[in-house]
This record gives structure tokens, C-alpha cells and sequence, in this order.
């Protein structure tokens, strides 16, 4: 049975201002389990980062009660809090004059007295969190120096330095490269589980926090927050509600999102495994409904990773054979 490390009761969000108040979500009842990655996705303005500010104690809550490993919010000290939770956000810092390394360091803040000494064990756990992120290449680096990709590492390595039972990340993703995308999710999927840690990410990607996370948190205006793993939401048809737009369609097959392909052709294919898959979707790219029960006086024999080329066939006909997806697009295409 996972532990509720944050239980979140009749929760209200948003902003006071002089005359009215503008609430963003109210009567949030929910709870974050240790040792779980758990993601927070939303359309642009729902609040998710409203949200993780306010679960951050770094904006009032409008109401209800934010209890952080059993204790409320309001009654943890600036430095019990920071030894508590560790927080990226994607506001950049403007820091100069600092290396990441440095920037890093100030993650050990809540641990080292009035002067900030860093001792051994300050300095390992430092060079560890520099290395859990594979940026050593970064760290002698001027901060003011970085890409945002690159920064944003630094950022997370500073949280890991902060050693947190809580991280929240606040789209962490977001300036990174495919593979850094992959690498940083992974990373903070392993802590999880490794640690324990409590890691409560916002992201607009996707795809991979349906494939890595173990818990997704859904914001919407209409339904308030829809809470799940991303299996068991698929399946109640949340995730094809949720983002049901014109153009992408919730692939129960494979649990993901796809472009909806507008047909004004079809193709049957014969053949089959990785040629098989990748001749359908150029063709299904190209608005040619194809597949091995299509009906079509035309047919794509694929062949397997066994043979080379692809054939394209006509009843009576001569064989036209292509060595690419490319040239059997064009010789497609020029066909129609
Ligand atoms: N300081 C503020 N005062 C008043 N309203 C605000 C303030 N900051 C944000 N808002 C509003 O609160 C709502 C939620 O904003 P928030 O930034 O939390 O959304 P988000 O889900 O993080 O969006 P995005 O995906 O675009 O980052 C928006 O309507 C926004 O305009």
C-alpha cells in the first residue's frame, strides 16, 4: 500500500486581488503517494502552475488544507520547508558571476550554517546529484552561459542536492531535447522508486507521461481534476475526453495519441512485422487508408526485413518495384 505523503482536503487556488478573487480550481480532495512519479497535465491557463506554486507555499491557498507528510503547510518553518521540498520552476534564474556547480551547492543551503560551509559529505552529495543528471561536462560552466536545456539540468541537480523527501517540478521538460525529454522523466521515474521520493511533475508531454508515469493528474475547467494511472484512465475513456480535438484521436491499442488521418484513398498491404508497420503509416501520413483488409485493385506487398524493396501491384499488370517508402509515395502519387 503506498503512503500519502501530501493529502490535499477541499483545496482551493488562484489569486486575491483588491476587489474579487479569482478562484483557478476549488475543492481539490486528493492525495500524492510516496514513491510514485506522479504528472500533472492541462491545457495552457487551467492552473497547473498555480497549483504546484501553491503546494510549494509559495502562494497563499484561497482555502482548505495542504498536509505535507502529515503536518499542514502553514505550520512548517522556511527551513523545515527546505528541508522538505525541493522545487524547480521554469521562471529562469538570473544568476551571474556563478558556476552551475555553485548553483548546485546552494542546494545544500538548508543543511550548512549561517555561511553556507560546504563540508565532505555536502561536496558528495553535490558531485552525486551532478552525475545522477549526466551534466559534469556542465559544471564548471557560468550558469548565465547554459541553454535553457542545459539550465534546467543544473536546476534539477540543485533539487536532488537538496535531497528532498518532496520534489516538485514545474514543466521540467519543457526546453529539453527528445532524448534529454526521456532521460530526465526516466530519472525522476528511477528516484521514485529508488528513494521513495514523492515527485509531482506539470508537463505538456504527453506521450511520455503516459508512458512513464505511474500516476496522472488531468486539469480541466469542466470536470476539476481527474486523477489515475494512465491505463485505468484510457480505459474509463478519460484521456480520449480529454483530449478529444479535432485531429487527435486516443489509440487504445497502443495507449497513445495520434493524428487523425483524413482517407481519400486506400491500398491493401501484404507483408508483415516493422516494413509492414511503416509502409501503412507513411501511406495513412499521406491520407491512403492502407492495411491488410482493405479492399483496393491496387496492393503493396511490404515483404519482411528478409527481403529489400517494396512492390506495388495491379491486377494484369506489370510489378513496379521501389527500394523506399520515398519512391513508393511518389509512385503512389503518381498513380492517383
Ligand atoms: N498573478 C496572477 N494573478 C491573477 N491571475 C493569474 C496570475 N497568474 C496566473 N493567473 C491566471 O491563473 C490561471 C492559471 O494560470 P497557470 O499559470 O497556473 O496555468 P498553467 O496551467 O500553468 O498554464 P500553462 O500550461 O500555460 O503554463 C490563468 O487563467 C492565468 O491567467
Amino acid at each position: 500500500m503506498k503512503q500519502a505523503t501530501i493529502q490535499l482536503r477541499n483545496l482551493a487556488i488562484g489569486y486575491k486581488g483588491k476587489n474579487d478573487t479569482k478562484v483557478v480550481a476549488s475543492d481539490i480532495c486528493t492525495a500524492i503517494n510516496g514513491g510514485e512519479l506522479t504528472c500533472l497535465l492541462g491545457a495552457n491557463g487551467v492552473g497547473k502552475s498555480t497549483l504546484l506554486r501553491t503546494l510549494s507555499a509559495f502562494q497563499p491557498k484561497l482555502e482548505g488544507e495542504i498536509d505535507i507528510m502529515n503536518r499542514e503547510i502553514g505550520t512548517y518553518s522556511d527551513k523545515e520547508l527546505s528541508r522538505t521540498i525541493g522545487v524547480v520552476l521554469t521562471e529562469k534564474c538570473d544568476v551571474r558571476n556563478m558556476t552551475a556547480r555553485e548553483l548546485i551547492e546552494m542546494g545544500r543551503s538548508p543543511y550548512t550554517g549561517f555561511w553556507g560551509t560546504l563540508h565532505g559529505e555536502d561536496r558528495e552529495i553535490v558531485e552525486r546529484s551532478i552525475a545522477l543528471v549526466k551534466i559534469e561536462n556542465l559544471a564548471d560552466r557560468m550558469v548565465h552561459t547554459l541553454s535553457d536545456g542545459e539550465r534546467q539540468k543544473v536546476m534539477i541537480a540543485k533539487a536532488l542536492a537538496q535531497q528532498t523527501p518532496v520534489i516538485f517540478l514545474d514543466e521540467p521538460t519543457a526546453f529539453l531535447d527528445f532524448p534529454s525529454k526521456v532521460e530526465i522523466m526516466q530519472l525522476l521515474h528511477q528516484l521514485t522508486r529508488e528513494t521513495g521520493k514523492t515527485i509531482f511533475l506539470s508537463t505538456h508531454d504527453l506521450e511520455l507521461a503516459l508512458q512513464i508515469a505511474d500516476k496522472i493528474w488531468l486539469m480541466d475547467r469542466q470536470h476539476g481534476i481527474t486523477i489515475g494511472t494512465p491505463e485505468d484512465l484510457a480505459l474509463e475513456g478519460h484521456l480520449s475526453g480529454f483530449f478529444a480535438r479535432k485531429g487527435i484521436v486516443f489509440d487504445m491499442e497502443t495507449g497513445l495519441f495520434r493524428v487523425e488521418n483524413q482517407y481519400s484513398s486506400q491500398v491493401r498491404l501484404v507483408g508483415h512485422g516493422h516494413k509492414y508497420a511503416m509502409v501503412r503509416k507513411a501511406l495513412q501520413r499521406n491520407g491512403i487508408l492502407a492495411n491488410r483488409n482493405v479492399e483496393s485493385s491496387v496492393w503493396v506487398e511490404t515483404g519482411d526485413l528478409t527481403t529489400s524493396g517494396f512492390r506495388i501491384c495491379r491486377e494484369g499488370e506489370n510489378v513496379i518495384e521501389v527500394g523506399t517508402i520515398e519512391e513508393l509515395l511518389e509512385q503512389l502519387k503518381m498513380e492517383n
